[in-house]
């Protein structure tokens, strides 16, 4: 067979069973099981994912090979049954595989979607929306009311996205909050399951099929895009003329109106509905799992809770909110957060790659087509990497120059290289905001008998990671404060 090449020098890795390879090894959290077999075969491991070569990277070093030395052999993406769907047969930038198309898109996003500009031109949607969600946690504040946090934060998360992307909020819809909901996670959750048709390409769509995954697929796919389709009639009927309040549909609406060509594929209406595809379930659930984590760590380590307390206290003073010009006097909430991402990146494996020549990595063969997945989990939990790694010490970023921008291949919660996150700035804007603000605002307290340690850390499966018991906190308005 092909994999078992005697002259090749492939990666060590466990021993795969006849068809099903490895497949039966992963669990229900792969990067948690995958974690641990590479501890036995090392940080470049080879596993067979049914009929799919498949390198698990797993340590700095091997991750800056894949990410940086051999970048442009590792760029690609798959084909796999979830993503060719949900990007309208490859029309989107995260799935698609590598070529002009991906490289114009990817560049038209950089420069017009994530641009610095546009992120700051939507700076007063992030506030007005964080304003309004602090509003609705007074309320519960007021009546004593616990607060399903890891539903709030997606609520303002998919608030935010929908605003900057469509224009509008989607309340008032006919897609009302639970069943957008609903959708983002079902995407996300299709995305994320591991598909027959994947490992098996040539007979795997019959299981696919029978297990139902076939159709729960379908129907999510035709939520979205109907989702989508009235988002653009609307756009198309409201005929705006002033280009001040241009979102990112009309933009993208610019484009296949001007016949725009991109790699000589005509941008259409499935080219904008792949885009927002991208927009929304990648920018929706990554930053309120962000968000969530972060309020479960502190909600566990009061002592860190109360340290950025201060800082973002005493920085604003008894302004009512904190506005995006103060986000830069606050450097223990930054240490915070790189904590917390280490910790619970939410894109556990990146987004699976896929190599496109033969290259040697640490003296291995890695041939073409292989599937590379990179453990940022794993890498961020690694007990030579990190002191105490289980442990949440914001202070241990102090002095470090370790950021999360693609160059540190300890911290890799947004990828790096050709195909890292391209809008780290939007998502950290609107992070950064939120977390102020919730801390500024209120005290937060555990619910009537728990106690610190019993706040649930674990995970839940997908593409994303996502606490699996949701958190509820007690919203307290802080003592000095007169003005209840
Ligand atoms: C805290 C927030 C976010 C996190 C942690 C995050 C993380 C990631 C990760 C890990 C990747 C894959 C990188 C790789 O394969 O090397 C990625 C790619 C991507 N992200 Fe994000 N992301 C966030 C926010 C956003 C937002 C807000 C958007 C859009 C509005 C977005 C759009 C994308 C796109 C389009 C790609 C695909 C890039 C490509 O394949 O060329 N992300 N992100």
């Amino acid at each position: 067979k092909k994999f078992n090449d005697k002259k090749k020098n492939l990666p060590p890795g466990p021993p795969p069973l006849p068809i099903i390879g490895n497949l039966h090894q992963l669990g229900h959290l792969p990067h948690q099981s995958l974690w641990k077999l590479s501890q036995q075969y090392g940080p470049v491991m080879f596993v067979h994912l049914g009929g799919i070569p498949t390198v698990i990277v797993s340590s700095p070093s091997a991750a800056r090979e894949i990410l940086r030395t051999h970048d442009l052999n590792c760029c690609s993406r798959p084909r796999l049954l979830g993503t060719g769907r949900l990007s309208y047969d490859y029309l989107d930038i995260a799935f698609v595989e590598y070529g002009d198309y991906w490289k114009e898109v990817r560049k038209i996003s950089v420069l017009e979607l994530f641009s610095a500009k546009r992120i700051e031109s939507f700076r007063y949607v992030r506030e007005e929306e964080v304003d309004s969600m602090i509003d609705s946690i007074a309320k519960s504040a007021n009546s004593g009311t616990p607060i399903n946090m890891s539903e709030r934060f997606m609520a303002l998360t998919a608030d935010i996205t929908c605003r900057v992307a469509f224009g509008k909020a989607f309340q008032g819809t006919k897609f009302d909050d639970g069943r957008l909901m609903h959708m983002v996670h079902e995407g996300l959750t299709m995305l994320g399951s591991f598909s027959a048709s994947d490992f098996f390409p040539r007979f795997g769509w019959i299981v696919d099929r029978l297990t139902g995954l076939h159709s729960r697929m379908e129907e999510t796919f035709r939520n979205l895009d109907a989702f989508y389709q009235q988002v653009i009639e609307e756009h198309r009927n409201a005929n705006k003329s002033n280009e001040e309040n241009e979102d990112i549909v009309d933009l993208l609406l610019k484009m296949e109106r001007d016949q725009t060509e991109i790699a000589t594929i005509r941008f259409k209406e499935d080219n904008v509905k792949a885009i927002l595809m991208d927009i929304f379930l990648g920018g929706v659930d990554t930053a309120a799992l962000t968000l969530d984590w972060t309020m479960a760590e502190l909600a566990r380590n009061p002592k860190v809770m109360r340290k950025a307390q201060e800082e973002i206290r005493s920085c604003v003073g008894n302004k009512k909110q904190v506005v995006e010009d103060d986000l830069h006097k606050l450097k223990y909430l930054k240490l915070v957060l790189k904590e917390s991402m280490r910790l619970h990146p939410p894109s556990v494996l990146l987004i699976p790659r896929e190599t496109m020549g033969h290259f040697k990595l640490f003296g291995y063969d890695i041939e073409p087509k292989t599937r590379v997945q990179v453990n940022v989990w794993g890498i961020g939990r690694d007990p030579s990497l990190w002191e105490r790694p289980e442990e949440f010490v914001p202070e241990r970023f102090e002095d470090s120059p370790i950021d999360y921008k693609g160059n540190h291949f300890e911290l890799l919660t947004f990828g790096a290289g050709r195909r890292g996150c391209p809008a780290i700035l939007m998502g950290m804007a609107v992070v950064e905001l939120a977390l102020a603000n919730v801390l500024h605002s209120f005290d937060w307290e555990l619910p009537e008998g728990m106690k610190e340690g019993d706040v649930s850390m674990e995970e839940g499966p997908g593409l994303t990671v996502f606490k699996k018991v949701p958190l509820t906190l007690m919203p307290v308005r802080p003592s000095h404060e007169t003005n209840v």
